[in-house]
């Protein structure tokens, strides 16, 4: 089930602004891939670019190729809600439907899709997608309370589960665990191991150990300076990333020298 994603001369516009210029990187299905870098220079851009994401909002484009398993994801007969069907998504703050139950709020995303399934099939995906995330036992007996009245760290669980549900190909994160305790962010740092058998998984993260404890593979974004586009400056196996990096900007922002 998990991709393999090929990016290549990708720039990506808000408007006439270039945000990411010239991204070529190839990520490996079944790993973890940490997004790291400064503020502004486009890690959570590129992320929704493979996702297609970022054209919810109003004159975001992209130039360049973006390669999912051979399939051309900007090709012209590629639908963008089929393209997020099967690589979801995983945001900053947990963001489950607040008034929904916890069942509800796992099978959302199985009923926009419109497929019926019987009573019996549903009930299965639930306790298969919060057994996933790891979050099945603190709520199996309470699954049609309101997703609201989790905590933060159970309420991104369940963002987690809903996620899966869909049986996506590719899990994007985009700072999944900033807005979580330090024991509710391990949880979802197992997770992603786990997960990481089934999914390809892509993570932006602020937080290197984080990275150095989760990814195979890092990249390592930067910006020339202000008005700038953002640029892949180093993607390497992240024990290199962390120990002896290509790229002297890698290794002055790793080591706390600017960023
Ligand atoms: N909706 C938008 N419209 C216009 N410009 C945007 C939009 N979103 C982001 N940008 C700009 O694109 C550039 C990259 O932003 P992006 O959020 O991708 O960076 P980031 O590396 O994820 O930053 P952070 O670490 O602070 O989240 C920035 O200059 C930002 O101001």
């Amino acid at each position: 089930m998990a991709k393999r994603i090929d990016v290549s001369d990708l720039d990506i516009f808000y408007g006439n602004f270039k945000a990411v210029e010239g991204v070529n990187v190839s990520i490996e299905p079944r790993s973890v891939t940490a997004l790291i870098g400064p503020s502004g220079c486009g890690k959570s851009t590129f992320l929704r670019s493979l996702n297609r994401m970022h054209e919810v909002i109003p004159g975001a484009r992209v130039e360049g190729k973006v390669v999912i398993d051979g399939q051309d994801l900007y090709g012209s007969d590629v639908d963008p809600v089929d393209v997020r069907r099967q690589i979801g998504m995983v945001f900053q703050r947990p963001n489950p439907f607040p008034t929904m139950s916890i069942y509800d709020n796992v099978v959302a995303g199985v009923r926009l899709n419109s497929k019926k399934m019987k009573k019996n099939d549903l009930d299965d995906l639930v306790e298969s997608s919060l057994r996933g995330a790891n979050l099945w036992n603190e709520v199996k007996d309470r699954l049609d309370r309101p997703g609201s009245g989790l905590s933060g760290g159970q309420q991104q669980r369940l963002c987690i589960a809903r996620a899966i549900a869909v049986q996506p190909e590719v899990l994007l994160m985009d700072e999944p665990c900033s807005a979580l305790d330090p024991i509710s962010t391990l949880a979802i740092e197992d997770l992603m191991t786990e997960l990481k058998d089934r999914f390809t998984i892509v993570i932006v993260t602020h937080n290197m150990q984080q990275a150095a404890r989760v990814s195979e593979q890092t990249g390592f974004f930067n910006l020339n300076g202000v008005g700038q586009p953002g640029r892949l400056i180093e993607f390497n196996p992240t024990e290199k990333i962390f120990s002896n990096p290509d790229q002297k900007a890698t290794e002055d922002y790793i080591s706390g020298r600017f960023g």
